[in-house]
Parts: C-alpha cells; sequence; structure tokens
C-alpha cells in the first residue's frame, strides 16, 4: 500500500468526531483536515480534550461517532498499532520508557514494536531516530537515569523509530527550562524541514509558535478557532476561552 496521500488530498482528516465516555462528551464534531508537511499546533485549556483528540486520530482511543482518513485511507476501526505501522507516530504527555534498557534499546522496541521491522532494519530505524532525536551520545545510558530533556528526547526518538509520516506531540516541552526548550523546539523544527507532518498539542506557547504554521483552539471538546498562529491567538475566541486562566 502506497503510503502517500493522493494528490490535493489531506494526509489526515478528521471528519464529525465525537468522543464520549458515559454521559460526559469530550469532543464534539470535530472537523480537521491537515495537509501532508504542514505543522499544527493545538492548544486550549485543561481538559478541553485535546490529549483525547490525538488517542482518536492514533488510534488509542476510538471515536464514538465520526471518521478519521489517514493517507486516502478510511483508518476509524483500525487499531494503534496498524495506524502505527501506516506512519503515525505518537509521543505521550507522560513519557513511559523502559527504565531499565538502554535508549538505543528503547528506540529499538519503537522499530520493532511500533514499525513492525526486524534485525538490521529494526537496528538503522532505531538508530536513525536516536540521530534525529538527538540522542546518539547517550544510546547506551540506562533510560532511567535519563534527566527530564532525554526522557522527553526519548519519547520523541520512541516516536521517530516508528519512521512517522504524521506526528503526534503531546505536551512534550512541558516541565523543561527555558534553554532545554529552546533545545527541544530546534530539534523539532528540522524535523519539521524534512517534511515530517506535525500535529502539536502544548501549553508552553512561545515552544509552540516557533515551529508551527497553524493554530487550534480547542474548548469543551469543540474547536472554536483555527488559523495563522498569531491571529489566533489574538482573536476573541482564545481570549474569550482563557479569560481569567492565562495561558
Ligand atoms: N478514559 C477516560 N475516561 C473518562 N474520562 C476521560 C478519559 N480520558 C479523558 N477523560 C476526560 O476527558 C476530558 C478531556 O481530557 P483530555 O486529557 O483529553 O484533555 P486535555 O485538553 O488534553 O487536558 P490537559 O491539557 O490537562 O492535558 C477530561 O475531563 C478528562 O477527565
Amino acid at each position: 500500500m502506497s503510503r502517500a496521500a493522493g494528490a490535493g488530498e489531506a494526509l489526515l482528516e478528521v471528519d464529525s468526531v465525537a468522543k464520549s465516555y458515559g454521559a460526559l462528551d469530550v469532543l464534539t464534531a470535530v472537523h480537521l483536515s491537515v495537509p501532508a508537511g504542514q505543522a499544527l499546533g493545538i492548544v486550549g485549556p485543561n481538559g478541553a480534550g485535546k490529549s483525547t483528540l490525538l488517542s482518536v486520530i492514533n488510534g488509542t482511543e476510538r471515536a464514538s461517532a465520526g471518521t478519521v482518513r489517514f493517507a486516502g485511507r478510511d483508518v476509524t476501526a483500525v487499531g494503534a498499532d496498524a495506524r502505527a505501522r501506516a506512519g503515525m507516530g505518537r509521543t505521550f504527555q507522560i513519557p513511559r520508557p523502559f527504565t531499565h534498557l538502554t535508549v538505543f534499546e528503547n528506540a529499538l522496541a519503537g522499530a520493532t514494536a511500533g514499525a513492525g521491522l526486524h534485525g538490521r532494519a529494526a537496528d538503522d530505524r532505531a538508530l536513525e531516530a536516536l540521530v534525529l532525536a538527538d540522542m546518539l551520545d547517550v544510546a547506551n545510558t540506562p533510560a532511567g537515569a535519563l534527566p527530564l530533556l532525554g526522557r522527553k528526547r526519548l519519547e520523541l526518538a520512541r516516536a521517530l523509530a516508528t519512521d512517522p509520516q504524521l506526528l503526534l506531540l503531546d505536551e512534550i516541552a512541558g516541565g523543561l527550562t527555558e534553554a532545554e526548550c529552546d533545545s527541544l523546539v530546534e530539534t523539532i523544527r528540522t524535523l519539521h524541514a524534512s517534511g515530517v507532518t506535525i500535529i502539536w498539542i502544548e501549553h508552553v506557547v512561545r515552544a509552540l509558535l516557533a515551529v508551527v504554521e497553524r493554530l487550534v483552539c480547542l474548548a469543551s471538546g469543540v474547536i472554536v478557532a483555527d488559523g495563522e498562529p498569531d491571529a489566533v491567538m489574538r482573536s476573541d475566541e482564545v481570549q474569550a476561552v482563557y479569560l481569567g486562566g492565562g495561558l
């Protein structure tokens, strides 16, 4: 199967997606069309449904209604593992490395379990992911010994080891110092420049705005603003959402 989206077709199409947990409606009729190569940021208050949207996109959670299309294929009923093999990589808000394994072995797990690679191909892909995530110098360090920035980078490397066309980042900059954040932003900018499509949820708006060319604001499970980042941040809708709380 070709992994490329057809000419003029979005790489990702989220159409009328809803997600409920019992009586709790977390997402309501979300529409999102993401062209190949775009870096899209998602902001929104705590509990807005941002992580849930990423989960519905990568298949960790199934949509209660609506469809998700990826690279020209309806993946709504496809599980997360198959979506990863089809080209979606995701980092999680709380890094969950195998702490007793080395950085390289963690990346290798992404290449084997995530991308379904074996042997030399898996080794090569894991190494490539470590290069992209700027972690080659700590390849033999146990993951459990990494400082926070290292754990964030490892989360990125594990996602990159699946060789994603679409990279989903969930609050990867949270908790870092300004200098650490800047270095991670540089890595993500390089990935974006190489053509990877990115959807990035982030509360550290400064980091987001240094990379993305489009910004969406999600509030109470609904997209309330979508467009050029500075214009979105200044919009009445976003100001109203953050009134009192602040970004
Ligand atoms: N598995 C689940 N079962 C029940 N409720 C859930 C589940 N996952 C998320 N929720 C609820 O859905 C809502 C949205 O959560 P979500 O984590 O998507 O928000 P978020 O915008 O990512 O928030 P934050 O910025 O704090 O990470 C919250 O009220 C949360 O408690």
